[in-house]
């Protein structure tokens, strides 16, 4: 992923942490390649709804469905390796996350302590099999379940870890006008903190920009050149992914650190 965070070269030698918002956005769009080859390579698969719906383990003491099962366990086995040190990660199941059990890396210490546990995991984890995924995926079960997940999972943390960017894009922001700011967070004013991080242009590039990275990353490679083109994804479906769930959570996130920016 590209590198958002730099040390201060006018800092005396001392690593402080200096944020912009053009780097920012560039990781934001080098996740957006993430994100597009995810969502290809998880419409290899039917919906294979069973695998996420329902509960069949054979273990009498869990009643999770197999996805759940595969995401909490894989979770697990990350965080031991310090996976969740990293404050751009987040994950989706909480409540048994061990330590990491070898040294970790550093992070530089960028989002306010108060602030940095904003996770909206659960509502991905809604929003992705409810709504994105029966767009995204034909009909279907052809039981291969344990791969799905797999996919379904690849998709949800990417998708995760760009709606939880909303943070460190809120740091800067805060950072760059903290007199803008401070009213709304005072007051408790979503709203005004809505429109204060809003640029409607910006947005609306990065819905172009993925609707092209789709139509390039997912076009059908044949040899002989013909006219028709064929796409493993709807490139459209992809820009309107960004603009129903990804934007507007990644927004949501970017509030709700915002109202904690001051505690
Ligand atoms: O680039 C920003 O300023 C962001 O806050 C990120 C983002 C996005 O999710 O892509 C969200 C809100 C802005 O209106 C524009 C873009």
């Amino acid at each position: 992923m590209a590198k958002a965070v730099e040390s201060d070269p006018g800092s005396g030698g001392s690593d402080v942490p200096r944020l912009s918002l053009d780097s920012i956005r560039e990781s934001l769009i080098r996740q957006e390649d993430t994100i597009v080859f995810s969502l290809i390579e998880r419409a290899k698969f039917p919906l294979n709804s069973p695998a996420f719906e329902e509960s069949r383990c054979l273990d009498s003491g869990n009643s999770s469905s197999l996805t759940e099962f595969f995401v909490r366990e894989i979770e697990i086995l990350q965080a031991k390796v310090g996976r969740y040190e990293n404050p751009e990660e987040n994950p989706f199941f909480l409540e048994n996350i061990p330590h990491s059990v070898f040294p970790t890396h550093k992070y530089p210490p960028i989002l306010h302590t108060k602030a940095v546990s904003v996770n909206i995991n659960k509502r991905i984890w809604d929003v992705y099999f409810k709504e994105l995924l029966p767009l995204l995926v034909k009909p279907g079960d052809d039981g291969d379940y344990p791969s799905t997940a797999a996919s379904d999972l690849a998709c949800l943390q990417a998708l995760s870890r760009r709606i939880h960017y909303g943070k460190f894009v809120a740091e800067v922001k805060f950072r760059d006008a903290p007199q803008d700011y401070e009213p709304a967070i005072r007051a408790q004013d979503k709203e005004a903190l809505m429109k204060l991080l809003t640029f409607e242009k910006v947005e609306e590039m990065v819905k172009r920009r993925v609707q092209k990275k789709a139509e390039t990353f997912g076009q059908e490679v044949k040899c002989v050149s013909g006219d028709e083109k064929n796409y493993k994804v709807d490139p459209l479906l992809v820009s309107r992914i960004y603009g129903e769930w990804l934007i507007p959570l990644t927004k949501v996130v970017e509030v709700e650190y915002l109202l904690r920016r001051l505690d």
